[in-house]
């Protein structure tokens, strides 16, 4: 990735330690970008940072802040570490989220407010305070949230993050408007199934409920973290400079392959997977 524009510049990963997240700061080391990783386990935290450093060949391109993106307070700690040790930021990833399956019906209000509170409150605590910092600083940025395919198709089972992600996305095309002449560009990547430990345990725990999730995607596999950093690291970097306010979906056909008669439309639900 050397001459992709990342080199030198500043991005916080929120949810870095783990995941989609990981993949996301390990493609941003290894484009020579310093990074910031916040979540809640500073131990996943630092395996990332060591991850990044060992890559890179020394110390010191990445950074651990254990943050809840819960509260504004941490969120502003989070984005005045960041420049303390790296003098500015170019960025963000919205990336951290909880979710489980339950029927919306018999979610507890705590159990919304868990998942609300992270994936739209934690995103906008995040966008604001890094926003406020590259206005300060006069140079623009760009901010990716990773939402899901149901913020606009809705999904029976998830109604708290399906909401939450709709807001991100609405929250996205509203302040890439508004942030355009201070030259900071918004977008969402809307990754598929990915092969992560953290949307198993929550999405497909068993290995019938993951051959159910396969069955809908034509694609007939789980998405690779990898694919989503690189799609995520083209919104974010000059290469989509003109860009903003958009969502990339990179789900291996998976939504537009949604059935709406009987048999199986897709090779993996005909057995062909
Ligand atoms: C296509 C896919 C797209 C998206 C993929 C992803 O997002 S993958 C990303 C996947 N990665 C992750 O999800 C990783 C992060 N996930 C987490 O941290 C947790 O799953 C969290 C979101 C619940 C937050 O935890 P926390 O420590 O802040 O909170 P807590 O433990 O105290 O619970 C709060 C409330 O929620 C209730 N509740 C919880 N589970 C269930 C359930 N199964 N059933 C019903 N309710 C449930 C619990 O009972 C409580 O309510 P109560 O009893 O007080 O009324
Ligand atoms: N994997 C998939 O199939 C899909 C994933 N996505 C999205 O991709 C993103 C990453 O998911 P994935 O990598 O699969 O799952 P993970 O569970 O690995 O990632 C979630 C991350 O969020 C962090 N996190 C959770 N709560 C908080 C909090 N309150 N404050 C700070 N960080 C928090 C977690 O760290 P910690 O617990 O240490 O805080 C963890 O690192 C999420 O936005 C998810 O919705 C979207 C579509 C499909």
């Amino acid at each position: 990735m050397n001459g992709s524009g990342f080199a030198g510049r500043t991005y916080v990963v929120t949810g870095g330690g783990s995941g989609i997240g990981r993949a996301i700061a390990l493609a941003l080391g290894a484009a020579d970008a310093r990074v910031v990783v916040a979540g809640r386990t500073p131990q996943k935290l630092e395996e990332t940072v060591a991850l990044i450093d060992q890559e890179a060949g020394h110390a010191g391109r990445a950074l651990a802040v254990p943050t809840d993106v819960r509260d504004p307070a941490a969120v502003d700690a989070l984005v005045t570490a960041a420049t303390d040790r790296f003098g500015r930021l170019d960025g963000l990833v919205n990336n951290a989220a909880g979710n489980f399956v339950a029927p919306g019906i018999d979610i507890s209000p705590n159990g919304w407010r868990a998942v609300v509170d992270i994936v739209l409150n934690g995103s906008y605590y995040c966008t604001r305070a890094v926003a406020r910092q590259l206005r300060e600083q006069g140079t623009g940025g760009s901010v990716l949230s990773v939402i899901a395919t149901y913020a606009w198709h809705g999904h029976p089972g998830t109604v708290h993050s399906a909401a939450a992600k709709a807001g991100v996305l609405a929250m996205t095309r509203t302040l890439a408007v508004e942030l355009a002449p201070l030259g900071i560009r918004l977008n969402c990547v809307a990754p598929g199934p990915t092969e992560t430990a953290g949307a198993g345990a929550a999405l497909w725990a068993t290995d019938e409920a993951r051959a159910e999730v396969l069955a809908t995607v034509p694609a007939a596999r789980f998405a690779d973290p990898a694919e989503i950093a690189d799609a995520s690291l083209f919104l974010l970097g000059d290469r989509a400079s003109y860009l903003t306010g958009e969502c990339l979906t990179v789900d291996g056909g998976q939504w537009l392959g949604k059935q709406v008669y009987g048999r199986g439309a897709t090779p993996a639900a005909r057995g062909r997977g």
